[in-house]
């Protein structure tokens, strides 16, 4: 386990590494003041249990002759006032460690959570592809949190109360090593024996929360999502029993490991009455009923207990939450490695580089092969798209249209081939910038429960919106009339996922927003193919408004959506097999005749 805390350890900032350092300074300042705490009140005791001392000739009758008192009780009241003091600066000192120790943990977590959300937003676009949303928001939002609580705070905690331990336990060696070394074998013999029948048992329940827990973020996802099937499908029930059953193991694992780490503190606090029972008997005997002289010796055994057996079972249970959250660890530990690069990639990305279409886009010789598929989604295509031109991507589904699209985009990588706006290669360096220039409209739009200014303006905070952006937008995406309908205008919400807007309105909103940034080059895959034909015309006679002024592309199924077109490539099994404008194609290739027939 020690193994995976280096790894944790290994995987912070430099500045969590220092602060970490600095609070186990403070750990050890803290574990000393509870010793010294526990320490005065022994001296205490016996002068409370035998005032006669003071006329002895010991350190106590020194002190008082030192003091100038005359009175005894005065001298007795004065070192009761200093035992308090001293109690109260040692609790002052742990309240203060702890709280810095709990802060810190909290941080940790948090810097974790935030590292893997930064890390999952930069990754490409086939990560997300051929992953899993729940996962992700998973490995976020539950895997960090359990680091948190169930690694770093508790090793923090442990710490602590580890060089407590250490200290108590050489003080009551010094004292008695007798007693010292029979108690201390009993703990910590109770303590290890139970640890070890318990620990294979932790892991196992960690893993099953984290298996569990993407469980039930996955049927939250597909649940929420498509609620509208789950409802009409009426499946509800059966979401709900997968959800219950899961939430059945989720709870067992849980529970068993907080309890686990919980329940055997009463079976110590028995043994520790006992022992202590024991002590009192043996302490009597030895001093032949002499209460004043047992009394202070058993006084710093129970201070010691008091402070030592907590101590113990914090040790034990933080071992043992530890031990349940590897798991939790283990999920996130290859991303947050991945994540270490992070901060050069974010500034490459953050140079801003202007770049502007003059003549055309070239896509050379490219070639795609989605992992694990034998066959190129696309295969060797070459195209020229010219600046200001409206150009159509027609094929049978499957053909690769989407997949070229996306590489046009900068959102895949080909494995061989170049992309090129006018003679300048687009690499990763200027891929920023390169998008930069593109507007795109997908099928199905995106919108967030924000109002129609955030969704056109996605993803800026409100304070950095250019309204006069947004109104240009809306006004090109002919939106102003339906706009000014509405009760608040521009910041109308419009419901999550924009369940308040029509599909002919979505998807101009779409529109308004590739086109917020001024992108010189817009790209449409399939954005009108789910509109009736009235909406599709009137978006159609939107995006035709830009042509002269825009490059525009775009894939359609329907082939009077690309009719108006200046050139229009067809695509077959991850190929360019014609081009054309619509009027060339459908009078010399056969299978655009046959297409252009079911248009
Ligand atoms: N994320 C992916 N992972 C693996 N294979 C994929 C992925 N996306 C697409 N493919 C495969 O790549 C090929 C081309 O798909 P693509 O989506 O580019 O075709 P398309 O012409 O856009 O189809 P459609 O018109 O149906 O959208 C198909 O065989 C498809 O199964």
């Amino acid at each position: 386990m020690f193994n995976v805390i280096r790894q944790l350890f290994s995987l912070l900032s430099a500045r969590q590494v220092r602060q970490f350092y600095i609070l186990q300074v403070l750990v050890v300042v803290m574990a000393f003041t509870e010793l010294l705490g526990i320490a005065s009140i022994a001296p205490f005791m016996a002068l409370v249990g035998d005032i006669s001392i003071l006329e002895k000739s010991n350190v106590f009758a020194e002190l008082y002759q030192m003091s100038g008192l005359t009175n005894p009780m005065d001298f007795v009241f004065y070192t009761g006032l200093l035992v308090l003091i001293a109690l109260s600066i040692s609790t002052i000192v742990s309240m203060f460690t702890i709280w810095k120790l709990s802060l810190y943990g909290a941080s940790v977590g948090i810097e974790i959570a935030d590292r893997l959300y930064a890390y999952y937003m930069q990754e490409s676009w086939q990560f997300h592809a051929s992953g899993s949303s729940a996962q992700l928001t998973k490995q976020v939002s539950t895997e960090a949190v359990r680091i948190t609580n169930g690694i770093v705070q508790p090793l923090m905690q442990m710490n602590a109360k580890v060089v407590l331990a250490v200290l108590i336990s050489v003080s009551i060696l010094i004292y008695n090593p007798v007693i010292a070394i029979v108690g201390l074998l009993i703990f910590a013999l109770a303590y290890s024996l139970l640890y070890k029948l318990v620990r294979k048992k932790l892991v196992y329940n960690g893993q099953k929360l984290s298996q569990v827990s993407t469980d039930r973020f996955r049927l939250m996802n597909e649940g929420f999502g498509g609620i509208k099937d789950v409802l009409l499908l009426d499946r509800s029930h059966d979401f709900i029993k997968r959800f219950e059953e899961s939430g059945r193991v989720y709870a067992r694992a849980l529970g068993l490991n907080a309890g686990i780490g919980q329940v055997p503190r009463y079976f110590m606090e028995l043994i520790a009455f006992g022992s202590m029972i024991g002590l009192v008997l043996l302490l009597i005997k030895l001093h032949e009923g002499n209460l004043g002289a047992v009394l202070p010796i058993l006084a710093v055994y129970a201070l010691a207990a008091f402070k030592l057996l907590p101590a113990l079972q914090q040790i034990y249970s933080s071992l043992a939450q530890m031990k349940g959250s590897l798991a939790a660890f283990e999920a996130v530990k290859g991303d947050l490695e991945q994540s270490l690069n992070l901060e050069k990639y974010i500034n490459k990305e953050a140079m801003p580089v202007h770049m502007e279409l003059k003549e055309k886009i070239t896509l050379n010789n490219i070639k795609f092969n989605y992992p694990g598929k034998s066959r190129s989604a696309v295969n060797d295509v070459t195209m020229i798209i010219p600046a200001n031109s409206v150009v159509g991507l027609v094929g049978s589904s499957g053909s690769g249209k989407s997949t070229l699209i996306d590489i046009l985009l900068g959102l895949l990588t080909p494995q061989s081939g170049h992309l090129y706006m006018d003679d300048i290669c687009i690499t990763p360096e200027n891929k920023r910038a390169w998008q930069n220039v593109l507007g795109f409209v997908p099928q199905s739009i995106f919108l967030s429960e924000g109002s129609i200014a955030e969704n056109i303006a996605f993803g800026l905070p409100v304070a950095d919106i250019d309204f006069k952006q947004v109104n240009k937008a809306l006004e090109l995406a002919s939106l102003t009339e339906l706009v000014t309908q509405l009760p608040d205008g521009i910041n109308t919400k419009v419901g999550e996922r924009g369940v308040q807007l029509s599909g002919g309105q979505r998807q101009r909103i779409g529109i308004a927003r590739a086109l917020y940034h001024e992108a010189d080059v817009l790209v449409f895959d399939e954005a009108t193919s789910a509109l009736d034909g009235i909406t599709e015309k009137v978006i159609m006679d939107a995006i035709h408004n830009f042509s002269g002024q825009k490059t525009i592309i775009m894939i359609a199924h329907r082939l009077k959506t690309v009719q108006k077109c200046d050139i229009i490539y067809l695509m077959d099994q991850g190929k360019i097999v014609d081009q054309g404008s619509y009027q060339d194609l459908v009078e010399k290739n056969s299978q655009f005749k046959e297409m252009a027939k079911h248009a």
